[in-house]
């Protein structure tokens, strides 16, 4: 009988399903969103009033998040993040696709979805400025049922934990931007929540306060809590996550642990040069080299030199045909080293771009 019962769910999926949802947070399937927006002619006064188009932001993506991980998801300003997480959230409905978090669909058991999940929105307004830190945490509190001496242990325990007891009873108003966006994480554990979703959360920070606020989410993570982390600093990504998903332009270009995603790029060397000019000339040159896969450079306003960064996939011969171009264009190396792949180095190779460009 077991036997029948057992064929039977797996016959119709069903227990794929379960199994699934004991070892997934998040799972997002096929997950599309399309924007209506003002159709962008050449000449704007051809543009007929209401004519529109669809902009798409999230591109059919899939991917999941594993439970007690922290799962970064990179891309530069504007691949999709937001939008995503939007989603996740149930602030945004998807155009099509599904997200199941802890196996609930959000779109069709959003407040059975929400229970899971605390989200913390990049640069939002999300607790009451003219409360203090402690009123908001109350107050969260009592919106999720929490009361009474429970409400006070979870509010003092949160506000020592992420440093506000000091000046727990002055108002949010006062505080830095890093204190302020400590009182919004409070807020979104105030429920504890096993899904912390993590928009920008060091956007605007200082150095110091960046790095405690990194400090505090793998404590979370510690705590056996599935983090999903949106940001668009590599190093940021490289040092929390466990898993990467690197977005552009809404589609996912990638999609593994940081190592892994570096490890790809093994054959190809980094090579960093400093020059004293460079121009478009010599860029076209050198990019005419066989087994040269990309070329990305900035001018140092310290050094007033160029920095040049070369991707060759094939060593040695490459690297010389690339030092004796340079110098025969009559621009002098003042700095030559070849370095470890970064993230930052895997986002040009698959995109031919640097983050921030
Ligand atoms: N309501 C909207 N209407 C039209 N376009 C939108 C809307 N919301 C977002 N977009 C567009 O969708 C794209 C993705 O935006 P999203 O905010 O998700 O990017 P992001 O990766 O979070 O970027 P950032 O790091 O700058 O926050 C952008 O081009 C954005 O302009």
């Amino acid at each position: 009988m077991a036997r029948y019962i057992i064929e039977f769910l797996v016959k119709t999926h069903i227990l794929k399903g379960v199994l699934n949802m004991l070892d997934y947070a998040i799972e997002v399937n096929d997950l599309r969103k399309e924007f209506q927006v003002k159709k962008k002619n050449e000449h704007f006064w051809k543009r007929k009033n209401k004519e529109k188009e669809i902009f798409v932001a999230v591109d059919n993506i899939n991917f999941d998040v594993k439970k007690g991980e922290i799962f970064g998801f990179l891309g530069p300003n504007g691949a999709g993040k937001t939008t995503t997480i939007k989603m996740i959230s149930t602030l945004l409905r998807p155009t099509s696709g599904t997200i199941l978090v802890n196996g609930e669909n959000v779109v069709e058991n959003p407040i059975k979805a929400l229970t899971n999940i605390g989200t913390v929105l990049a640069g939002e307004r999300s607790t009451y400025w003219k409360l203090t830190g402690r009123e908001n945490l109350e107050y969260f509190a009592a919106m999720h049922g929490i009361t009474g001496k429970k409400a006070k242990e979870k509010t003092d325990y949160l506000l020592k934990r992420l440093e506000l007891d000091k000046r727990a009873d002055e108002t949010v108003e006062k505080y830095s931007t890093g204190m302020k966006q400590r009182v919004a994480l409070a807020k979104a554990l105030i429920a504890e929540p096993n899904i912390l979703i993590l928009d920008e959360p060091t956007s605007g920070l200082d150095p110091q306060s960046a790095r405690n606020l990194r400090e505090i989410i793998l404590e979370i993570k510690e705590e056996g809590r599935t983090i999903f982390l949106t940001t668009h600093y590599m190093e940021e990504a490289d040092q929390l996550s466990d898993r990467i998903g690197i977005i552009d332009h809404g589609k996912i270009i990638a999609l593994d642990t940081p190592q892994n995603l570096k490890n790809n790029l093994n054959k190809t060397n980094i090579i960093n040069l400093e020059l004293n000019n460079w121009t478009k000339d010599v860029l076209e040159e050198i990019k005419t080299i066989p087994a040269i896969e990309n070329v990305t450079s900035k001018f140092n306003e310290n050094t007033q030199n160029f920095e040049v960064k070369v991707h060759v996939s094939n060593g040695s011969e490459t690297i010389s045909n690339l030092i004796t171009s340079t110098i025969s264009s009559g621009i002098k190396i003042i700095n030559f080293r070849v370095e470890e792949p970064t993230l930052e180095d895997v986002f040009i190779n698959l995109t031919g771009k640097s983050l921030r460009e």
